[in-house]
């Protein structure tokens, strides 16, 4: 068992299917991973002599030859749930606390009393679902989608005595449910009490029976006021599993499905009728959407406003934070039948008018089938809808707080009967203002105004991706006994986001960058690309957006201003050209790409200081980020390690710290296969890693800053040899010239030396010149000499019998004498020049 899971957690990531079996005594069962963490689970019996060779395959969902074999436990059930275990865990390593994992146990497993401590831990885990099933289920009753919710539904019919629910349940069945009602006793009772809440709803309701019973198939969850301990246990465990946290007192339960919205509360029978028409309109309209299921933000924040709390909810981006407010709106404003010209009565805020645009498109969806009107507020609208009716005759008003204000100071807006407001990117709408701008243009001066001008009693709610603790505290004085609501890591990137933080050298790196990320498009003519900034006319950047969501435009550039909310489909990467200001910004940004898109983030050395508060977005969202960014001048290194206990990455950062990182680094490489760069071993030599030692599935990662630009070439080569992906300037990536070195200090030793080398030369050219002058005087007295020599009739001969060794010299001279030859004259005037040589 160990030896499996130390396999399992060493190389195994699952990113194709993967089955677990196990046989023994004739008995073989199979635990099934599957990409997305799901885990189904199945335990079936085959002849003894069977036992090795019987490998199940159902419609592909089982992939035998992945399969792994266990015989080390004793009984065949404790096999079985061993299995589970092993296979729980490898989920968990492989998709940290994202999973969900469900987990179907068929009650043979439930027998043995040696089980019951497994099966608790497995309940006590929020990744888990685990519904207890009776009698051990046959393949056909297990499909690959198997997931969470259904396996309680499985379960509860039969725990509570049939009821006759989905039909046919034998005698045996329920005898096993009992069983295992009584094995789960005190720890989930969720399956008889959501069959008594379901009997409780048959009585009171009859024609609605066929929808309750659906209801009540689903998921058990409603009021929890009233809730059992029991029930309110199983809630507990509910949210644990989709990562939801609540604060606050008497937090109502979350929806599990969309069919399991309240209608809205009503004082007469005809808003009655209207109110179930508005929630019928509601959900058809919920469904040509073609939303399976509520988001985890809107499992709980829906139930929550729809009961009139205020709510604070901080939930990642693409979440559908947008629904989770624009439902219980809709609900709140209840039937068609009491909306007429009443006035706003529900005003959502956001940022920027492009989202104010998008939101109101949301609501437009939403609302479809009813007569409730919502609109955009605008300069146009205000000028427009003066003298017929004005703003009053809509039922919903989006815009940004600045244009909300000019129409309230202006009289054109009234928010007296407003009932709802809601904050959509609330800590944005809170900012105080850049230094130096007036305190009535921020946005907490404005909204503070609008607050000011809706009922007190209005219910208020605040959405954002990110809430930072001063935004919460600002929260707190606005809100009446909240609902906090907090999905998943608080302030993290989407997890399903790919990020890749690229080193791009200098400045000149993103465009570069920029070209390698965009190849795809780039390969066709004409890039469809335009911008989109506050300098443009809102004309201008309604076309640009209208344009890009219809696909006539394939690359966007903008700035913030398109950072927060907007709901692009279809967008698969955002690239950070410039790093963002901070990590909120960050979180934003990346947000657009979707659920399943890639961030690139470009940066140089000039901002290392800036990537920290973005690489901590990348930890908390467990992406690896194994970059020497933390300390570029000095040799720094971190390395990634993924398989972390509790399913999240662990990793190392660290400085200089060289000698204490070596043995960690020994302990890394040896015992868990993770590959380590070798640069780890050896400080002094330039930045080189290996794959050698990272086996056929493990990620090597080399570092590298730029005095290791030209080692670096040769290493792309060969990463780009062995298949992977190299960015082009790695691979052309030219010599640093020394003028590069000489600016980026790489080696201060050798610019002494060159000062060196030039005061050198300086003293040489003074020595040289000294000498130059000196025999330019000698010249000039052998010229003299010779001068008088040739005045006394002295001959070429008679030259040539002067001062012994200079004789080629005075030869020279002597012929260079023959210019001024025969010339007294000149060589009277050559003995005056003597005395004015120094001038010369
Ligand atoms: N229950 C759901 N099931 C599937 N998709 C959904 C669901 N609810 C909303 N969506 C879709 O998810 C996408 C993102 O939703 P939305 O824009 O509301 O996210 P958000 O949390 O507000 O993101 P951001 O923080 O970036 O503003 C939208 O395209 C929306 O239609």
């Amino acid at each position: 068992m160990d030896e499996l899971l130390g396999s399992i957690s060493g190389g195994a990531h699952f990113k194709s299917q993967k089955t677990l079996q196990a046989d023994k005594g004739g008995s073989k069962c199979v635990g099934l991973v599957k990409p997305g963490a799901v885990l189904d689970f199945f335990g079936t019996r085959a002849p003894p002599n069977d036992a090795h060779k019987g490998k199940r395959k159902r419609g592909g969902s089982v992939d035998a030859s992945k399969s792994l074999h266990m015989q080390t436990l004793e009984q065949n059930c404790s096999t079985a749930l061993s299995i589970c275990t092993v296979a729980l865990r490898a989920a968990a390593h492989t998709n940290g606390s994202r999973s969900h994992t469900a987990l179907s146990l068929c009650t043979e497993l439930t027998n043995l009393p040696s089980n019951r401590t497994l099966i608790r831990i497995a309940l006590n885990d929020p990744r888990y679902h685990v519904a207890c099933c009776a009698p051990p289920p046959q393949p056909a009753a297990h499909t690959n989608g198997a997931r969470s919710h259904t396996a309680p539904a499985a379960a509860a019919p039969r725990s509570d005595g049939g009821g006759g629910s989905s039909g046919g349940s034998s005698a045996s069945e329920e005898s096993d449910g009992q069983h295992a009602a009584e094995l789960f006793q005190g720890v989930r009772l969720a399956a008889p009490a959501a069959a008594a809440k379901r009997k409780r709803r048959r009585g009171g309701q009859g024609g609605a029976a066929a929808e309750v019973e659906e209801l009540g198939e689903a998921r058990p969850v409603t009021a929890v006021a009233q809730a059992s301990a029991a029930e309110k246990e199983e809630i507990a465990a509910f949210r644990r599993r989709l990562g939801i946290k609540v604060e606050g007192s008497d937090v109502p339960a979350p929806l599990a499905e969309f069919s399991q919205l309240p209608a809205a509360k009503t004082r007469s029978a005809a808003a009655a009728e209207s109110a179930a028409h508005a929630r019928g309109a509601l959900l058809s309209a919920i469904e040509a959407s073609d939303w399976t299921e509520p988001t985890p933000v809107q499992m709980q924040a829906i139930p929550a406003m729809a009961e009139g709390r205020d709510v604070l909810a901080a939930a990642p981006t693409g979440s559908g934070k947008t629904a989770a407010y624009v439902i219980p709106a809709l609900m709140l404003l209840g039937g068609d039948a009491v909306t007429k010209g009443e006035g706003i009565r529900a005003l959502l805020l956001a940022p920027t008018r492009e989202l104010a645009a998008q939101i109101h498109r949301e609501v437009e969806r939403l609302a479809a089938g009813r007569k409730l009107k919502a609109c955009v507020l605008s300069k146009a609208l205000v000028a427009g809808s003066r003298g017929q009716g004005g703003l009053a005759k809509n039922d919903i008003l989006i815009c940004t707080p600045m244009r909300a204000v000019a129409a309230l100071r202006s009289g054109a807006l009234t928010l007296t009967r407003v009932r709802l407001v809601v904050l959509d990117e609330a800590d944005k709408l809170f900012d105080a203002g850049r230094e130096g701008q007036a305190p009535e243009d921020t946005f907490i001066a404005q909204v503070d105004e609008l607050l000011a001008a809706c009922p007190s009693t209005a219910q208020r709610a605040l959405f954002s991706a990110t809430l930072g603790p001063h935004v919460k505290e600002l929260a707190t004085s606005v809100l009446r006994d909240p609902v906090s609501i907090s999905i998943g890591t608080p302030n993290a990137g989407a997890s399903t986001i790919d990020q890749k933080l690229v080193f791009v050298g200098r400045e000149e790196g993103k465009l570069l960058a920029i070209r390698q990320a965009l190849f795809r498009e780039l390969v066709y003519d004409g890039l469809n690309v335009d911008a989109i900034h506050a300098d443009r006319t809102p004309e201008q950047r309604a076309k640009v957006i209208a344009k890009f969501r219809s696909g006539d435009l394939w690359v966007l550039i903008c700035t913030d201003l398109m950072g927060r909310g907007i709901d692009f489909k279809g967008v698969n990467m955002v690239i950070n050209y410039d790093l963002p200001q901070s990590a909120v910004a960050y979180v934003h940004r990346i947000g657009r790409t979707g659920r399943t898109g890639m961030a690139v983030t470009l940066f140089t050395e000039k901002h290392m200081v800036a990537m920290r508060s973005i690489i901590s977005v990348l930890l908390q969202s467990s992406t690896a980020i194994p970059l020497n960014m933390f300390n570029f001048n000095c040799c720094a290194v971190g390395f990634c390690r993924l398989c972390g206990q509790d399913g999240h990455g662990s990793y190392a950062l660290y400085g200089e710290d060289m000698d204490t990182m070596r043995s960690i680094a020994n302990v890394v490489l040896f015992q868990s296969s993770t590959c380590v760069p070798l640069n780890i071993f050896n400080f002094n030599c330039c930045a080189v890693g290996f794959a050698g030692r990272a086996g056929r599935t493990g990620t090597a990662v080399t570092l590298f800053t730029e005095k290791d630009m030209d080692a670096m070439r040769s290493i792309a080569n060969v990463v780009k040899l062995s298949g992977c992906e190299v960015p082009e300037w790695m691979l052309s990536m030219k010599r640093l010239s020394s003028k590069d070195k000489r600016r980026l200090q790489v080696s201060a030793p050798r610019r002494t030396q060159i000062e060196t080398v030039s005061k050198y030369d300086k003293k040489q050219a003074l020595k040289k010149k000294k000498l130059a002058v000196k025999q330019k005087l000698h010249r000039r007295r052998e010229t003299d000499a010779q001068g008088s020599g040739d005045r006394g009739g002295a001959s070429e001969t008679g030259a040539e019998a002067g001062v012994g060794n200079g004789g080629p010299v005075r030869r020279k001279w002597g012929k260079r004498g023959r210019g001024g030859k025969g010339s007294a004259e000149q060589a009277g005037q050559g003995g005056k020049n003597r005395h004015s040589e120094p001038e010369s």
